[in-house]
């Protein structure tokens, strides 16, 4: 039998004593206690605010060597193993819970931990010599958990909407426009309280939601801007005990440059840590946006009933099987699974408020969830309205003769006549039509309050659905 290796490992030591580390993984003796104080629910920090972190680290180490706070070859070796873990080394290093402790110290000291490993290496060191490298003295020169995590809840924010959320919009804005020109000459029955109403245009309804969706991205994009002022510098409480003087602006700027956005430092940094506002108004936007998209998803759901006993006034492109037992049924998966995501946005989005009332004093401690809150919620809804526009939305079919068909025998159609015969007598043909199956135009006639030629022009589905140019997009 071939012998097993045995494993090896290293010393460490912190204020608490000594642990045994692995000697390969890069995190270190305070990542080690947490990830045994926090075996909570097995959800490992997102890539997002790993890559936000990380570049944090990046801009703190740079500046920190321009202001000849630590060592050059310290500050270069820093920022060399962050750009290692930028390009997608060292993923499985960042090991702690998403629920853990309080300000996020755990998954920061991690941070700090494989950064002083991996350049201890780079220098020629081995791992764990923190005398040369230390995550506390030179990754963290300068910087506390209270300013460093809500920077990186701010960019990681900033850096998930440009790589999903945004681009999802859009490229849903594109498809539901397209499909409302493909659609803008089908009439069917509009419906209010669940009942007939008049008549609009399918087109009509998909140029709507694209409005819609325009105009929650000006929403979130507003409330993002808020994202951009930083409490980098701060330190513990915001006096910035232990920073350069030039320090708080060169990190803003150098941040800036590297994810190529407007970010300065707060007018009051005590204020930019203390307050999670900026958050909950991130979130806010994206439940506002969440809302309306179950309201859509519903809409696609219901128009799609069927296909022998619903409206089936669309057809969604059937994806797959829809059941175990009934063959041949066809689900509308893409618009269930879109409710399903936004219900969990609104409830992440609850917690990011709860979480942003309880502050106490110089800090905030429930940041670790709000950062994995917002993030998620961010990249499960980009992700989520791609999916839905791509496997959906862009194959959606119209079924004209089924909108007509319902448009032309909806009762609401009576309302026309108002302006003609008066609302009491269209009430009345109304009624009678529902009572007895025959049409408004027979009952119309037969009363002789109208004339045939007349009705004709009244009872015009197309120039009753027309919308009024005024109100044609841009
Ligand atoms: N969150 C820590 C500070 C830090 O980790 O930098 C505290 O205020 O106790």
């Amino acid at each position: 039998m071939t012998e097993q290796p045995t494993a090896t490992y290293r010393t460490e030591s912190d204020s608490m004593g000594d642990k045994q580390i692995p000697s390969n993984v890069y995190y270190g003796i305070q990542t080690l206690r947490a990830v045994e104080n926090f075996p909570i629910s097995g959800i490992k920090p997102l890539s997002t605010y790993v890559d936000a972190c990380v570049i944090i680290k990046k801009a703190t180490a740079i500046a920190n060597g321009a202001l000849d706070c630590i060592p050059q070859d310290i500050s270069q070796a820093i920022v060399q193993a962050a750009d290692e873990i930028l390009a997608g080394k060292l993923r499985d290093q960042f090991v702690v819970d998403v629920y853990q402790a309080g300000a996020g110290t755990s998954h920061h000291m991690n941070v700090n931990e494989v950064l002083s490993n991996r350049a201890l290496e780079i220098l020629g060191d081995e791992k764990g010599n923190y005398k040369r490298v230390s995550p506390n003295d030179h990754v963290n020169y300068g910087q506390s958990t209270n300013d460093v995590i809500p920077t990186a809840i701010r960019i990681g924010g900033l850096l998930a909407l440009e790589k999903t959320l945004l681009p999802a919009l859009s490229n849903a804005v594109a498809a539901l426009e397209s499909k409302a020109t493909e659609f803008q000459d089908i009439v069917k029955s509009g419906r209010t309280h669940m009942q007939d109403a008049v008549p609009v245009r399918l087109g009509e309804t998909f140029r709507a939601w694209a409005q819609i969706l325009r105009e929650h991205t000006v929403r979130i994009e507003t409330a993002s801007g808020d994202l951009t002022s930083l409490g980098l510098g701060g330190s513990a409480v915001g006096t910035g005990l232990n920073t350069h003087p030039e320090y708080s602006q060169k990190v803003a700027q150098i941040l800036s440059e590297l994810i190529d956005k407007p970010l300065k430092p707060a007018p009051n940094l005590m204020a930019a840590m203390q307050s999670m506002a900026p958050f909950v108004n991130v979130s806010g936007a994206l439940r506002n946006l969440a809302q309306d998209c179950v309201k859509m998803s519903h809409d696609l759901r219901l128009m799609d009933s069927g296909p022998k006993t619903g409206l089936k006034e669309i057809q969604l492109p059937p994806v797959q099987p829809g059941s175990s037992i009934m063959p041949g049924k066809y689900n509308p998966v893409m618009a269930e699974m879109t409710s399903m995501v936004c219900f969990q946005v609104m409830g992440y989005d609850s917690a990011i408020a709860l979480c942003a009332q309880a502050g106490q004093l110089e800090l905030n401690v429930m940041m670790p969830l709000i950062a994995y809150n917002l993030i998620h919620s961010i990249e499960i809804l980009g992700n989520t309205i791609s999916a839905l526009t791509t496997k959906c939305v862009e194959k959606i079919e119209a079924k004209g003769d089924r909108c007509l068909a319902y448009a032309e025998g909806s009762l609401a159609l009576v309302t026309a006549l108002n302006t003609h015969i008066g609302y009491l007598n269209a009430a009345a043909v109304a009624k009678e039509s529902l009572e007895t199956g025959k049409s408004l135009r027979q009952i119309v006639l037969e009363r002789g309050l109208m004339s045939l030629e007349d009705l004709a022009k009244v009872l015009d589905l197309e120039k009753m659905s027309a919308m009024p140019t005024s109100s044609a997009n841009t």
